[in-house]
């Protein structure tokens, strides 16, 4: 079965097409391409038509290519209503888009992407696979801010949480390289992406999350500011800016890119090492944010088994790594440096021997993720529905 996994993430589009086997797990790999996405609104039919043309070609090059049998969708904000991947119809879509308040750089990016393709490939089923949907384990005490009721029970104001997909896939590999069953995995999963987000992982489950009703709460970001006092945003209003502009603020204009002037971390990391004090500022603030995260994170699964870097920056940043690990000692965890540098396995251990518990990388596999749960919602019992107009 050839399935299309789109991934609208806040600073590019990923997309793959899958190949899914009869048991619906492991699948290959035809293609596999990331593009700068356009930064602000939603995708242009224009950009994903040239997306979808590159698509096209990769399964007209098959020799047994057959038809596109599905389209996967990564949906950043589900909210309370989706708790599993769904087909997508017209009410699913106007969901996610009304959800789109609560996820402003990522929903309108998603219902761009499953309009397009319906238009493209009208008689091919698409899947919605949630971000927030892992993260419907967590307690109340964790989701809910204190608050009077009614913000929750009329605004629907709580933390919802998100980088769900990616989480869910790291803890099941981290169990699988651990040797033990993901249902007893205790962990901390950072997945350090343009958005950043950390999880605390309790028997396998979402206990807590660092991003909350939505992506802009938590970690120090490419170009979000994570926690701030929301006296912030009151004392902006009143000295005369508007909400829209205070959310472009927060969302688009802080975070590494507000402090050292560039959200990409190579290029903070790079400035890190000639000395630039804005640079050394910016990565200090998100290293020491997301250690405090860690040490709570700790706390709340009972005593972590493994502390697991995950997305671009979790991957690749040796640098951003070595600098977390510097501040989480009193954990008992300790760098190995010649671990963290070497490239060895796709998953490893770049703690040492003697530290309290495994630091691991873990490469994020969205995509695998999203192709194996649209394969398993297209096989179910219930037949796939093959219109978004149903
Ligand atoms: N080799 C590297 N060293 C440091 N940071 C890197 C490296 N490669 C990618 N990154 C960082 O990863 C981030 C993008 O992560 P990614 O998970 O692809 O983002 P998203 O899915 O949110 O668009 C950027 O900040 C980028 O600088
Ligand atoms: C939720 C979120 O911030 O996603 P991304 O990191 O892909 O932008
Ligand atoms: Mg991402």
């Amino acid at each position: 079965m050839l399935i299309l996994v789109l991934n609208p993430g806040s600073s590019s589009l990923k997309y793959q097409v899958r190949r899914i086997g009869a048991s619906g797990t492991s699948p290959a790999l035809l293609l596999d391409r990331v593009v700068d996405g356009p930064q602000e609104g939603p995708l242009g039919s224009g950009f994903l038509g040239a997306v979808f043309d590159v698509v096209d070609a990769a399964i007209d090059n098959e020799t047994d290519g057959g038809p596109l049998e599905a389209i996967g969708h990564r949906v950043v904000h589900g909210g309370e209503r989706f708790g599993s991947p769904v087909c997508v119809t017209r009410d699913v879509m106007g969901a996610i888009e009304e959800l789109g308040e609560l996820a402003p750089l990522h929903n309108a990016a998603s219902v761009a992407c499953m309009r397009a393709a319906a238009d493209r490939w009208p008689d091919t089923p698409q899947v919605a696979v949630f971000d927030t949907a892992f993260h419907h384990t967590m307690p109340e005490f964790a989701s809910r801010y204190a608050v009077p009721e009614d913000l929750y029970t009329r605004h629907g104001i709580r933390r919802y949480g998100f980088h769900g997909i990616s989480v869910e896939m790291a803890c099941r590999d981290t169990a699988a390289f651990l040797g033990v069953p993901v249902s007893s995995l205790n962990a901390v999963v950072a997945h350090l992406g343009n958005g950043a987000s950390v999880t605390a992982i309790k028997n396998g489950c979402s206990a807590d999350t660092s991003m909350g009703m939505t992506p802009l709460e938590g970690l120090v970001m490419g170009t979000r500011s994570g926690d701030l006092d929301p006296s912030v945003v009151t004392l902006l209003q009143r000295r005369g800016l508007g909400p829209d502009e205070i959310d472009e603020l927060l969302n688009h204009r802080a975070g590494l890119l507000g402090v050292a002037g560039s959200s990409d971390m190579r290029t903070v990391q790079d400035a890190v090492r000639h000395g630039d004090p804005r640079a050394i500022l910016a990565s200090d603030m998100a290293a020491y944010r997301l250690a405090k995260y860690i040490a709570a994170y700790n706390m709340a699964v009972g005593g972590a088994g493994a502390l697991v870097f995950t997305g671009g920056i979790g991957e690749h940043s040796v640098q951003f790594r070595s600098r977390v690990l510097s501040l989480v000692g009193p954990l008992g965890l300790y760098v190995d440096e010649d671990r963290n540098q070497s490239r060895d396995t796709r998953i490893r251990t770049i703690s040492t021997d003697g530290s309290r518990f495994p630091v691991l990388v873990v490469p994020s596999d969205e995509e695998r993720a999203i192709a194996e749960a649209t394969a398993a919602v297209v096989l179910s019992d219930d037949p796939p529905i093959r219109s978004i107009n149903e």
